[in-house]
């Protein structure tokens, strides 16, 4: 640090390493970083790892200030030497540095999530598969996993592609998840990140392993962005193409910083295909989880929906507006456990100071999402009431879950419409119940969430039992009317 400029709270740095061994690892690192911040009362962290600063934020409001307000510093991605370098993952623009090309990309992808495309083309795909959706999980209660899978994946390849999923098992989701398999096995930090030289490393060298790891990311990143696109064009040629985001933005020119409009409609739709389903897969399946473990939730929430649809058919989007309880049972879910708990790193562009501290261009900078949402523990869905003290109640959690500034999710609106019908139709049909019956912090026991992009909650096992009898026949109707 120039001898002038006053460094951030956080750990001492040693000689040469800096703080490679204070950076939480083994697991609920958002935790561990909370607890740095209460440690150093400080809601912002400031980390040297070999020479590299690095910034976490543990506080909504500085998130807001640094992220959102000071969005023309703060909204650039750090190198990533693994991932975008040495997997070549460089053409997915959630990962792009800031700049020109970023903006182009990020302008296709926002257009086609917007609410009124949402509405007019998207929300038909949601509900059909939906309606299939809860016939499986009539039929095979215990696969929740594999049918959350196949439901989030076939709504993104729909839109994005055009492509009927018809089974778990459906090459494109299988590719999904071998990417996503690998990312969990070889996270985004390896030590090349730490220590670039080592990129120049051939295969074969002992100790490279991470180059064997490269290669295998490498041959997913270009199977992922060609194979479903040449599907695509190989239907638009025979004359038979289903109206989609590929569709629609081949019809279009493509962007001055893009000489090819071939590689930009790939990157545009591989990008949503990558981002748009383990997501919303995991909301899903902290919902479940929290309707057994908060029971009382869950029967207000049914009530609603018994008042406002009855018992004939499934909810629609169009209830949306007479279902308050149930819309705040979504945002609750995307507060009560983050699905992207340290979100995507974002990097600075210049130098900056916060609170009289000096944090310098290039810094990178997490946005630790756990400890910017209230009372983190209990699930419930009143928070969000006005207060004599909070008169617009507790912030929206979808202005953190989302990340933050420029690059704030793109998907959120697509997001949070799938993730409402879906939650307001499971309630609608099951109750939902650990399987002995718990509840409370006891239904919790032994369930902990994985580190990386993505956090899931470990496997757990669930009941859905019907809530009424004619529920099934509610589900088979909506199956064969949305089919038709
Ligand atoms: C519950 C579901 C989802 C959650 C929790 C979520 C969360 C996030 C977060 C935390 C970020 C990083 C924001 C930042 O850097 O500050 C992000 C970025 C992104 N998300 Fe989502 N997302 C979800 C669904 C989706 C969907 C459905 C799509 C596609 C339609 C999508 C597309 C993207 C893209 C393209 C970016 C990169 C934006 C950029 O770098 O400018 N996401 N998302």
């Amino acid at each position: 640090l120039p001898s002038n400029k006053r460094r951030l709270p956080g750990p001492k740095p040693k000689i040469l390493i800096g703080n490679l061994i204070d950076l939480p690892s083994g697991g609920h690192e958002w935790i561990q970083y909370a607890a740095l911040a209460r440690k150093y009362a400080s809601d912002v962290l400031y980390f040297t790892v070999l020479g590299t600063p690095l910034l976490v934020i543990n506080s909504f409001e500085a998130a807001r200030e640094l992220l959102d307000k000071r969005g023309a510093v703060y909204s650039d991605r750090p190198r990533l030497v693994m991932i975008k370098e040495l997997m070549e993952w460089d053409w997915n623009v959630a990962l792009m540095s800031y700049g020109k090309r970023f903006s182009a990309y990020r302008r296709a992808v926002q257009q086609e999530f917007q609410p009124t495309v949402i509405a007019q083309s998207y929300h038909q795909v949601i509900v059909r598969e939906i309606a299939a959706f809860l016939g499986r999980v009539l039929e095979t209660p215990d696969s929740l996993v594999d049918h959350l899978k196949h439901m989030t994946g076939a709504i993104i390849m729909m839109v994005a592609y055009g492509h009927q999923v018809k089974s778990v098992d459906d090459p494109f989701i299988a590719m999904n998840e071998a990417v996503r398999e690998h990312a969990e096995e070889h996270p985004g930090v390896a030590l090349v990140d730490v220590f670039p030289i080592l990129k120049y490393l051939p295969t074969w060298f002992p100790g490279a392993s991470f180059q064997r790891a490269a290669a295998i990311g490498r041959e997913l990143s270009i199977r992922m962005r060609v194979e479903p696109y040449n599907m695509v064009k190989a239907r638009t040629e025979s004359g038979n193409a289903i109206p989609c985001m590929a569709t629609k933005l081949l019809s279009q020119d493509p962007p001055l910083e893009e000489a090819s409009n071939d590689e930009f409609v790939k990157n545009c739709c591989a990008v949503v295909y990558s981002a748009g389903a383990d997501t919303t897969a995991a909301a899903l399946r902290n919902f479940t989880l929290a309707m057994f473990v908060y029971p009382d939730v869950q029967r207000r929430a049914q009530e609603e929906l018994d008042r406002v649809v009855g018992r004939d058919r499934l909810p629609t989007f169009q209830d949306q507006a007479k279902l308050p309880y149930v819309l705040k049972v979504m945002k609750e879910s995307l507060r009560w456990r983050a699905m992207s708990p340290l979100g995507v790193p974002h990097a600075t562009l210049e130098d900056d100071e916060f609170q009289g501290g000096y944090i310098p261009k290039g810094t990178t900078v997490l946005a630790n999402i756990y400890p910017c949402t209230r009372n983190p523990d209990s699930f419930n869905p009143d928070r969000y009431l006005p207060t004599p003290e909070k008169p617009d109640g507790e912030p929206d959690p979808a202005r953190a879950a989302f990340g933050f500034g420029r690059r704030i999710c793109p998907g959120r609106f697509f997001a949070e419409d799938s993730l409402f019908l879906t939650i307001a139709s499971m309630l609608h049909v099951f109750t939902i119940s650990h399987p002995e019956s718990l509840s409370g912090n006891d239904a919790l026991e032994g369930i902990t969430w994985s580190s990386g992009l993505v956090s899931h909650p470990s496997a757990f096992a669930v009941n859905f039992t019907p809530r009424f009898h004619s529920a099934p026949d509610v589900v088979r109707a909506a199956q064969t009317s949305r089919d038709a």
